[in-house]
């Protein structure tokens, strides 16, 4: 298991992580999102060792992150660090023996990992002659070319097309199938909820939301389209007879209403009932967009007044 525990990591003044923890298991896709400048690409760094935190620490598989234990690491940073002037088949081959593998091997894991993320063609064209969406397959060809066992990836996904998103989450898929633990960042929260067993929302440095989407969904408030064949105002009655239901929209014939984790949905029918015949009462899925934007909204640990990093951009 990957383990990040307790990380904190402050800029000077700007607090980028204030206490932040998570796991990611072996064979598991780990979504982590976050506003801007909530901390997910320094928590990453610290993973990879580029950077270190002020207290806190990483561990794999019950040990502390070291450099040892980093080459099973594969990482695919934020800024894309290839080479532009090699060719993409000879880097990979490259970068493999950097880590050890030998080049028969080497040599193997490119072509297949090339012709997986469908660059077969490209293997000797210059990464520099590449579209950017094309440098980002072969940096995420780079980033698995050891065959690691933990994968983190700072947004990964960002500038593909649909068939770069296609072909990149398929090989990630495969890795996790093959017991990898993978995490990665991404504002893209449709690909999040559909390829990720669980997902960490962070904001301002703290983890303000975290488990499988179906959990967090458990947590949120719900919503419901109830219509009571009442005369108009029905949804106002049924806002003040229960405490915890807002109307969120009740300009249409069924409201939409949510009610607090602790309204019984039950209860919330009855009361429906007693204002008149109820012809719709039906839970509506939220979406991880719907989930994001009420973890980040929620002023509930909400830190703001210590960090100051939109202000800190210039310093980087
Ligand atoms: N080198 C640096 N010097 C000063 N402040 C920094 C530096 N790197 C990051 N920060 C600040 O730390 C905070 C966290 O930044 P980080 O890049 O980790 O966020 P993020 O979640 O990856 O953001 P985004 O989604 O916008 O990429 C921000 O307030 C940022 O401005």
């Amino acid at each position: 298991m990957l383990e990040l525990d307790r990380l904190s990591r402050r800029y000077g003044d700007v607090v980028a992580l204030d206490d932040l923890s998570f796991t990611v298991r072996p064979g598991q896709m780990y979504g982590f999102v976050g506003t801007n400048g909530a901390g997910k690409t320094t928590a990453m760094r610290i993973v990879l060792g580029v950077l270190s935190p002020d207290s806190g620490t990483v561990r794999w598989q019950g040990r502390t992150v070291d450099r040892d234990m980093r080459r099973e690491f594969g990482y695919m940073p934020e800024e894309r660090g290839l080479y532009p002037k090699m060719r993409v088949f000879d880097q990979l081959v490259y970068l493999a023996q950097l880590y050890g593998v030998a080049r028969t091997t080497a040599r193997q894991t490119a072509g297949d990992l090339l012709d997986m993320l469908a660059l077969g063609e490209r293997a000797s064209d210059r990464v520099e002659a590449l579209s950017l969406g094309n440098q980002q397959r072969v940096q995420l060809a780079a980033a698995l070319i050891h065959d690691p066992a933990v994968l983190v990836l700072d947004e990964p996904f960002s500038g593909l097309d649909p068939m770069g998103v296609d072909a990149m989450a398929g090989v990630l898929r495969a890795r996790v199938d093959a017991g990898a633990a993978v995490v990665f960042s991404s504002h893209q929260l449709e690909l999040v909820e559909r390829l990720c067993d669980a997902v960490g929302i962070v904001r301002a440095g703290r983890m303000v939301a975290d488990g499988t989407v179906e959990q967090l969904r458990g947590e949120a408030a719900r919503r419901y389209r109830i219509h009571v064949d009442a005369g108009p105002g029905w949804v106002g009655e049924l806002r003040d007879r229960l405490p915890g239901v807002t109307v969120v929209d009740g300009s249409a014939p069924d409201a939409l209403v949510e009610l607090a984790p602790d309204v019984d949905d039950q209860k919330a029918l009855d009361t429906a009932r007693a204002l008149g015949p109820v012809r719709q009462f039906t839970p509506v899925r939220s979406t991880l967009t719907e989930l994001f934007r009420e973890a980040v909204t929620d002023g509930a640990g909400d830190d703001a007044g210590t960090h100051a990093g939109d202000h800190a951009e210039e310093s980087r």
